[in-house]
């Protein structure tokens, strides 16, 4: 798994995905940085006059549902993604914290269009049962994975993934990985993470990089994401902590740390578990 994860941020660097996201306002410069951190190259469009076109000539579809709107040209997206079979990647932002978000992901992923999940254990937990887990986009500390409830979070990833069809990235404290079959843990990050927004925007972009690049491994590509976000996370807090600086600063230093890192540099500090 290490030398696969490897290789697949060498060849996101080589190829140089086009990353078409469809996003909110909140975020979306870090998401287009992160891309191009990545070796990506990034274009946010969302009028739907030209959505599909822009879609059809990228290699990989960003749906976040964090600031929703443009649906129309949301669903025009993912047909357009799927006819060419370009991996899609959504995120749920806030899902389950009203009705439009949640019915809004219900559609994309009853009809089949969306190939990778990106969410925090609130979010996932909301699109699973329907219920409200969280009011706002940060997750519920109820939801959270922890060591102690690792095994029944990760089977509960495994079952929404195979009920999906799409491969299932649960972010926090502890990453889960899965595409229902194979089922990967990583840990490590830092707290700092949740102290600004757009950490999980961040992941999601990632995660859109590297599956644009390796369509036809889309649960390596995930594993990849969270790895290389996790390692990521630790090299900007140990220079924050040198530096004495805070979160802004953090947040610089992540977008740093993904543009300097190589596969081997991830290779040598991954910390992945399969269960
Ligand atoms: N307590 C934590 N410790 C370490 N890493 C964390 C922690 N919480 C979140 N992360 C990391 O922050 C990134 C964003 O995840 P998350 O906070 O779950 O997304 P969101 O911002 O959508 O809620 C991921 O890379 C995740 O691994
Ligand atoms: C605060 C906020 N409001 C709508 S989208 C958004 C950003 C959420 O970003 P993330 O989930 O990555 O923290
Ligand atoms: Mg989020």
């Amino acid at each position: 798994m290490t030398e696969c994860v490897a290789q697949i941020v060498e060849r996101t660097l080589q190829k140089r995905p086009m990353v078409h996201s469809i996003t909110n306002n909140v975020t979306v410069n870090d998401c287009a940085n992160i891309i191009l951190a990545a070796g990506g190259s990034a274009i946010m469009a969302q009028d739907e006059r030209e959505v599909a076109e822009i879609t059809s000539r990228s290699d990989a579809l960003s749906l976040n549902m964090g600031a929703l709107r443009a649906q129309e040209a949301m669903l025009l997206s993912a047909h357009a993604a799927k006819r060419r079979k370009r991996p899609v990647i959504l995120d749920p932002v806030a899902a389950g914290a009203s009705r439009l978000r949640g019915e809004m992901c219900a559609r994309l992923l009853e009809a089949g269009l969306v190939s990778v999940v990106r969410g925090n254990a609130s979010e996932v937990w909301a699109l699973m049962t329907g219920a409200q887990h969280t009011l706002g986009v940060e997750v519920n500390a109820l939801d959270q994975v922890t060591e102690q409830n690792l095994s029944e979070s990760a089977r509960r990833v495994s079952l929404f993934s195979r009920e999906t069809g799409a491969v299932v990235l649960l972010s926090g404290a502890l990453d889960i990985v899965s595409d229902g079959k194979c089922t990967a843990v990583l840990r490590g990050g830092s707290e700092m993470m949740r102290r600004i927004t757009g950490a999980g925007c961040m992941l999601t972009s990632l995660t859109a990089a590297y599956c644009g690049a390796n369509p036809e491994n889309l649960f390596e590509a995930a594993v990849a994401a969270s790895g290389v976000m996790k390692t990521c996370g630790e090299l900007a807090y140990r220079r924050v902590c040198e530096e004495m600086e805070g979160t802004a600063s953090f947040r610089t230093r992540l977008i740093d740390a993904v543009s300097m890192l190589t596969g081997s540099d991830l290779a040598a500090k991954l910390r992945v578990q399969i269960l």
